[in-house]
This record gives C-alpha cells, sequence and structure tokens, in this order.
C-alpha cells in the first residue's frame, strides 16, 4: 500500500475513519457529494463529537468530480443501495493492484467484486455507531466491534495493512478468515435494526418489548436459516448470538435480546441508521439492498423469509408516506 489512503463517502462511518486515519499521522483523500460538508472538511475540518472522544480534524477533500489520480486503498462507505453508483465514480480512481474495502452494512462486497474484481476486494463489518449530524459534524456514539479480512480467508500482507489501520479507529478490531461470517452475523442483527425502526422508539426501548419478542425472534432465525442454507457459519458481537438464533434455543435468544438491548442502552446513538434515514433525513433507507436481497435469496434457496418479506412491504410504506413510524406496525410481523 502506498500513497494516501482515499475514503469514498465520509458520513458517518467514513468520516469517522478518515479523521481518526489522519489524526494518527496518515495521508487521507476524502470523497462526499455532499458539496457543504466537503468544504467543511477542507476547513475549518471535520468534527467528531460524542462521547468515545471529541476532534477536529482537517482533511483534504473532493467531490467525485473534483477527485484525480488512483489510490491503491480505498474504503468505500456510501449507503448499500448507493453503492454501483458510487463504484461508476470510483473506478477510474482505483490503482491497477488496489483494493476497495467495504465499510458498509450488507453484502456490498458481491457487488463491488462483480465490479471490480473479486482480488480487489476486502470484506470488512463494522458496527460501531455514528450520525451525519450536519456539514462537517458527525457524533460517534459508541465504540463496537469492527472485523476485517479477504474474500477467501487467506491471511495476506494487505489484510494484515488494512487491519492495522482499522486498529487505530477500533483497537479490538479482528483480522478474521470468515469475514462472511461476520458480515452474515451482521445481516441477521441488521434485520433487528430495520424492525426496531419501524418504531419512533430507540433501539433498545423497541427491542425490549415482550410483546414484540416473536417478531426480533423470526427475523434473526429466518436471517440464520439463510446463512445455514448456503453453508456460512454467522459469528456473534456485541450480544448478537448467531448461535442462538440458528438453532431456535429459546433461553439463548432471551439472554441475546437481553444484550442486545444492554448494548445499545450504552450508545449516544439511540436510533439505527434506517431510523434517522425515515424519521430525520426523510429518505429511502438501505432496505432493498439489504432485506429485500435476503428475501430473493430465500426464494431462490427455498427458505421461507415471510417476516422478512412483510418487514421489506412495511418498511417502504414508511419510505413513501403511505404509513407512519408506530410500534403497532410490529404488531403485525408477530405472526409471520
Ligand atoms: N452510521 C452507523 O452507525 C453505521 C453505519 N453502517 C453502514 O455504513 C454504511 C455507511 O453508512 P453511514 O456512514 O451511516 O452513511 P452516511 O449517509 O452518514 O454517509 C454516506 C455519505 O456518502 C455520500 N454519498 C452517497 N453517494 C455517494 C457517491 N456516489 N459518492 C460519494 N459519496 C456519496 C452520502 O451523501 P448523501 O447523504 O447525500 O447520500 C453521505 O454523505 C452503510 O452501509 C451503513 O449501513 C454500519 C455500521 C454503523
Ligand atoms: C445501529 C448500528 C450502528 C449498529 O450498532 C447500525 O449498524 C446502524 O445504525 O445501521
Amino acid at each position: 500500500m502506498s500513497g494516501p489512503i482515499l475514503i469514498w463517502g465520509a458520513g458517518a462511518i467514513g468520516g469517522i475513519l478518515g479523521a481518526c486515519l489522519a489524526r494518527a499521522g496518515h495521508a487521507v483523500h476524502m470523497v462526499d457529494i455532499v458539496e457543504d460538508h466537503v468544504a467543511a472538511m477542507r476547513g475549518p475540518g471535520l468534527r467528531i463529537e460524542g462521547p468515545v472522544e471529541e476532534f477536529t480534524q482537517v482533511l483534504p477533500a473532493f467531490t467525485p468530480l473534483e477527485l484525480s489520480g488512483q489510490y491503491d486503498t480505498i474504503f468505500l462507505a456510501v449507503k448499500a443501495h448507493h453503492t454501483p453508483g458510487a463504484l461508476d465514480m470510483l473506478a477510474p480512481h482505483l490503482a491497477p493492484g488496489g483494493v476497495v474495502v467495504s465499510a458498509q452494512n450488507g453484502l456490498n462486497e458481491k457487488v463491488i467484486a462483480e465490479r471490480l474484481g473479486a482480488e480487489r476486494t476486502m470484506g470488512c463489518f463494522v458496527n460501531f455507531g455514528a450520525d451525519w449530524l450536519e456539514p462537517g459534524r458527525i457524533l460517534y456514539g459508541n465504540r463496537a466491534a469492527v472485523a476485517v479480512g479477504e474474500l477467501d480467508g487467506r491471511r495476506t500482507p494487505r489484510a494484515e495493512a488494512i487491519h492495522a489501520l482499522l486498529q487505530i479507529v477500533e483497537p479490538e478490531a479482528v483480522l478474521t478468515d470468515n469475514i462472511w461470517g461476520y458480515l452474515w452475523g451482521k445481516m441477521g442483527y441488521g434485520a433487528l435494526l430495520f424492525c426496531t425502526a419501524l418504531t419512533p422508539d430507540s433501539m433498545s426501548d423497541a427491542m425490549a418489548r415482550p410483546e414484540h419478542r416473536a417478531a426480533y425472534l423470526g427475523l434473526g432465525q429466518e436471517v440464520m436459516a439463510l446463512a445455514a442454507a448456503q453453508g456460512i457459519t454467522p459469528l456473534g458481537f456485541n450480544g448478537f448470538d448467531p448461535v442462538a438464533f440458528g438453532s431456535g434455543d429459546a433461553a439463548g435468544m432471551e439472554t441475546a435480546i437481553q444484550a442486545m438491548v444492554a448494548h445499545n442502552r450504552k450508545t449516544a446513538k439511540t436510533h439505527s441508521g434506517i431510523w434517522r434515514d425515515l424519521a430525520v433525513r426523510k429518505r429511502k433507507t438501505e432496505v432493498d439492498a439489504q432485506i429485500g436481497i435476503m428475501v430473493s435469496l430465500g426464494a431462490e434457496l427455498g427458505v421461507p423469509t415471510p417476516r422478512l418479506a412483510r418487514m421489506v412491504d412495511l418498511i417502504h410504506d414508511i419510505e413513501e408516506g403511505r404509513r407512519a413510524q408506530s410500534a403497532a406496525l410490529v404488531d403485525l410481523l408477530v405472526t409471520a
């Protein structure tokens, strides 16, 4: 790896990665389509605030049209449904031997590998919480699990180098030989987060409701059945327990729910990114790119996903103004 690191999509996740790496002395360039945000990063700088740490970092920042040159290491941190469009813009800036690291939720690694080649794609899982507040301001809500690894599980010098970079941001970041396991663990946890976003409540308040337990357990079980049908062994983190959901172990799932509720009680990011897209940003969520793809996969593999499918419809209803966020929407997922 040589030359500056490029962060493509300098919002909540990309902003924190870029600011932390630059503060540690790495040359980092930021790219974002939000012009006011790009201007703010150049000066007065990107302000990271909240309970984890507070600092301001001035960063070389560009809109995609302003960017020139090629980069060996690019972290991609746009929302999953923006991945194809971002890759069109990013492709000319990836050096021939370079790599794109997906710091995103979903299975973007597949999209990147198809577009740029598997050998130019690295898998990454991030679970720390952050919110883009306004141009130049990001809330770093809590620390949480981070993992990185080659798509084929090999331990390579470049994976070690990316791991070392991520350890600057999260000292407990893991270099894994099972990145798909982490990504599918997050697909499971992510399905639960989408369910919390059907309501106006915080992640922990929504997930703690006993009358909605069956909805959360059913969603987690559907995702773990999809992972199992592909021969993937999902991994746990921050309270999410894939073994309990995969085996339908009632006591294990209850312990996992309690642990996830406790984890999310400690963050200054009280609501998920999905909730924020619906309630604050008033824009489309990643539901098709994260949950919709699992419904399609279920149809291909013959794995039933009735709750995931219903949830996609409910999120679309909120996005398109047919329904308002309400705890009553989760009632509709209690029975499959
Ligand atoms: N925030 C969090 O706590 C967590 C997020 N994630 C995942 O990380 C990924 C990034 O999320 P997050 O950082 O929250 O998202 P943000 O919306 O905060 O940041 C993404 C940024 O990329 C910009 N963007 C969109 N399209 C392009 C493009 N083609 N080229 C350059 N920039 C572009 C966006 O602009 P605009 O807003 O105008 O679209 C925005 O500024 C998602 O997959 C999310 O699910 C994972 C774990 C935690
Ligand atoms: C809530 C969080 C940060 C996971 O902890 C997340 O992934 C999201 O907001 O989508």
